[in-house]
């Protein structure tokens, strides 16, 4: 009984973690091209071109729905709304230069936290 509460204890303060980090991505002021899904009916070519949309607002209720299981799925999905943004936009254009400042802002608060 004590291991399989140990192994929740972990998920839980990780899952902790994870909040933090959302919150802290989300409050950055470069954070405006992320808080919401792009609208593929109206940016052309993106539905095409990106296959896995992801946003700060999915990220948010994925974790409330307790759909991640560990820092690193939460990681995945979250370097995904960067690696999305560096495919379809340029990197000397203002979505671009604001993906760029998020993931080094991320990278920077994982060092941070472990
Ligand atoms: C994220 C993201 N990646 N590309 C875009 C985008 C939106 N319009 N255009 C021409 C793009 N390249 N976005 C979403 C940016 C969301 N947005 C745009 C204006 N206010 C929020």
């Amino acid at each position: 009984c004590y291991k399989i509460a140990q192994i929740s204890k972990d998920d839980n303060s990780q899952l902790a973690v994870c909040r933090v980090l959302l919150a802290e991505l989300e409050a950055h002021k470069d954070a405006w091209p992320f808080l919401t899904p792009v609208n593929h009916k109206v940016i052309l070519g993106y539905r095409k071109v990106i296959k896995r949309p992801m946003d700060f607002s999915t990220i948010r209720r994925k974790l409330n729905n307790n759909l991640y299981f560990s820092l690193e799925t939460f990681m995945g999905d979250v370097n995904l709304v960067f690696d999305n943004c560096e495919k379809f936009n340029e990197d000397d254009s203002e979505i671009g230069r604001a993906g760029h400042n998020m993931r080094k802002f991320f990278d920077e608060l994982l060092q941070l936290k472990k």
